[in-house]
């Protein structure tokens, strides 16, 4: 086989925390190559999502084909593959990475690395990648450019010093991006005479175009009407477009050895496209598959119940809608004694849970109930069977399992030295041991592994309340590890509540009993009589709260004159009560479900 040095081609992604600036330089590349007008752009174009745009976050990888007239008078072909810059997403981060051949990092220069900075470009240096430095916000007073060279120097261990110095909000800075690309980043291998081997990288869908799948070609070419294969899940389409994002989706003849773009054909859903698949001709197949490729498995599981029983449908079909666009989103029908119909929904971590339940909310108009998050446990029965365990209200009786086990973390936190023996003292607590405990400059550098268990409640919420929000925080899955676990129930009047049954570990199981009555408390409304709340572990009650009976009339305090006051009051609590859940005699408004369970990042 030979390989050719496709020399005029540049595949490249950002690499960078969030809120550095990737949105905003990828939007001053496009609109420097002139690949858009003005007009047609929107602030952020590559985050084309709402809530993307809304919360400043990118969730799904995106890419554009940039054109660019450089200083020695050739023209250049800059594909840029936009990655998702949280943990969760970070498979498709890693195959958007092996998509390319170089990354920019992105650094803010008034911020310095952070904890994703890190973890997001050790995975580009694992991909071989050039790396080109940028600095960006150098505009802000508080940018100390060198101070943050010497920071990536010595904490990344890679030369800064012809780091680009740029805003990416004025533009200043950003010509030598595009220079930096072109000299400094290699170009891509390949043979486009060879039999066709290319990665699926991402697949969306498009109302008009149906499924549309990135592809980067490693060999060979691909063309309108050929019929390709997946490797991994063994299926053939046939290929009805083949083009480039631009960022509009443009025709083109042929996708060469060395380029990026996308493919649309008679495939029908997303979810038959596996990210990290080796896509080849189906009569001539290539001979091997590219390596690692493994399907997206969901980490964090809960259940989604319609507050009013008859949205049920609704939810159903918005979610489908949802996984059309989201393969690795998945759902289930679930009962539940306290929720009645619901999904039990699988999600790739916390954040995507949050955006999905967001967007259910909010582009579909639903109120949802969601039960407390739980982690996919592994479970050996004395049968000698192993089970994964979903759902807590699916657990074996307790005396058929002979070891449970649960997904650790690695978790690597970087905090103003301030903040640290707040941090340390929540990790212990958490049950974390630590691994490495570093300076980069005035910031620590702590690495953790954490039971995911400990931090899909509400880790991130405490993490940032004791650092101020000054801490950055980055976790990948290492292995599962056997533990001494148990289901701890919660009832309320003396009626379990399924929906807010966990699993804990024994050692946490005081703790996290106790934060859930006292939390349950302040949200469930007094009644006419007194409501103990109470967390068990089997029979055993291991915290108690009460809730005392209600005195007076709430309108009792209007007395007599104010008629309107008294009206509005009676109507607030008219609709109040349709937000709420009966569980017995109790009436538990919907909120304080949302509020117990509640683990915001
Ligand atoms: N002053 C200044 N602000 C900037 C600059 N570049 C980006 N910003 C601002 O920084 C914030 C974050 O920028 P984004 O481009 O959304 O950051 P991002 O890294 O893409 O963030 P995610 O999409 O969340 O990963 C926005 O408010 C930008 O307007 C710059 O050069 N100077």
């Amino acid at each position: 086989m030979t390989t050719k040095t496709l020399s005029n081609i540049r595949n490249f992604s950002i690499v960078a925390h969030i809120d550095h600036g990737k949105s905003t330089l990828a939007d001053r590349l496009i609109q420097m190559t002139g690949t858009m007008t003005d007009r047609e752009m929107t602030e952020q174009v590559l985050d084309s999502m709402d809530i993307e745009r809304e919360r400043g976050i990118t969730i799904k990888a995106q890419t554009v084909r940039l054109v660019y007239n450089a200083k020695d008078g050739e023209q250049y072909t800059l594909n840029l593959i936009d990655t998702p810059g949280h943990v969760d997403f970070a498979y498709e981060v890693s195959r958007s990475l092996a998509a390319c051949e170089g990354s920019l990092l992105v650094v803010d220069a008034s911020q310095g690395v952070e904890a994703q900075t890190l973890a997001n470009v050790y995975q580009a240096i694992d991909n071989d990648h050039e790396i080109v430095t940028v600095l960006n916000k150098i505009d802000l007073p508080a940018a100390e450019p060198d101070r943050i060279k010497e920071q990536i120097e010595d904490v990344i261990g890679i030369d800064a010093s012809e780091a680009c110095m740029i805003s990416a909000k004025t533009g200043l800075g950003v010509e030598d991006v595009l220079e930096a690309i072109v000299q400094k980043l290699p170009a891509p291998n390949g043979d486009p005479d060879d039999t066709l081997k290319a990665m699926l990288v991402d697949s969306w869908y498009d109302t008009y175009l149906g499924v549309m799948v990135l592809v980067r070609i490693i060999n060979g070419s691909l063309k309108k009407g050929q019929k390709i294969k997946m490797m991994g899940t063994g299926a053939s389409y046939d290929v009805d477009r083949v083009g480039v994002m631009t960022p509009k989706f443009l025709q083109v003849e042929e996708l060469k050895a060395g380029e990026i773009g996308v493919i649309t054909g008679s495939i029908k859903e997303v979810a038959d496209t596996r990210v990290g698949d080796t896509i080849t001709l189906d009569k001539k197949p290539c001979d091997e598959p590219l390596p690692g490729f493994k399907p997206a498995q969901p980490v964090v599981f809960c259940g989604l119940f319609p507050v009013d029983a008859n949205d049920f449908e609704d939810l159903r079909a918005a979610m489908g809608k949802l996984r059309l666009n989201d393969a690795s989103f998945s759902f289930e029908m679930e009962t539940s004694a306290a929720l009645g119909f619901g999904f039990r929904c699988g999600f790739l971590g916390l954040l995507h849970l949050e955006i999905i339940q967001e967007r259910l909310s909010r582009e579909f108009n639903l109120d949802l109930i969601a039960t407390a998050p739980s982690v996919v446990y592994q479970m050996s029965l004395t049968d000698g069977s192993d089970v994964e365990l979903h759902n807590p209200a699916d657990m074996p009786d307790i005396v058929k399992i002979s070891e449970i086990r649960e997904p650790w973390i690695r978790a690597t936190i970087m905090t103003p030295d301030d903040y640290l023996g707040g941090i340390l003292k929540l990790c212990q607590e958490r049950r974390g041991i630590q691994v490495e405990l570093s300076y980069v400059g005035s910031r620590a550098m702590v690495a953790y592994d954490l039971p995911l268990n400990e931090v899909v409640f509400d880790f991130y919420d405490r993490l940032k309340s004791i650092s101020k929000g000054y801490a950055s925080f980055d976790y990948q899955l290492s292995d599962y590890r056997a533990g001494d676990l148990v289901k701890m129930s919660i009832l309320v009047n003396e009626e379990p509540v399924d929906a807010l049954s966990v699993l804990v570990h024994r050692s946490q199981a005081d703790r996290r009993g106790r934060a859930m009555c006292e939390k349950l408390k302040e949200l469930i409304p007094r009644h006419m009589f007194k409501i103990p709340i109470q967390a068990a572990i089997g029979g055993r009650v291991i915290a108690r709260e009460t809730i005392s009976a209600m005195r007076k009339d709430v309108t009792a305090k209007c007395y007599g004159g104010d008629a309107t006051r008294k009206r509005k009051l009676l109507e607030k609590q008219k609709a109040g009560k349709k937000k709420m859940r009966q569980f017995g005699k109790v009436e538990i408004p919907q909120d304080a479900f949302i509020q117990a369970l509640k683990m915001e990042e």
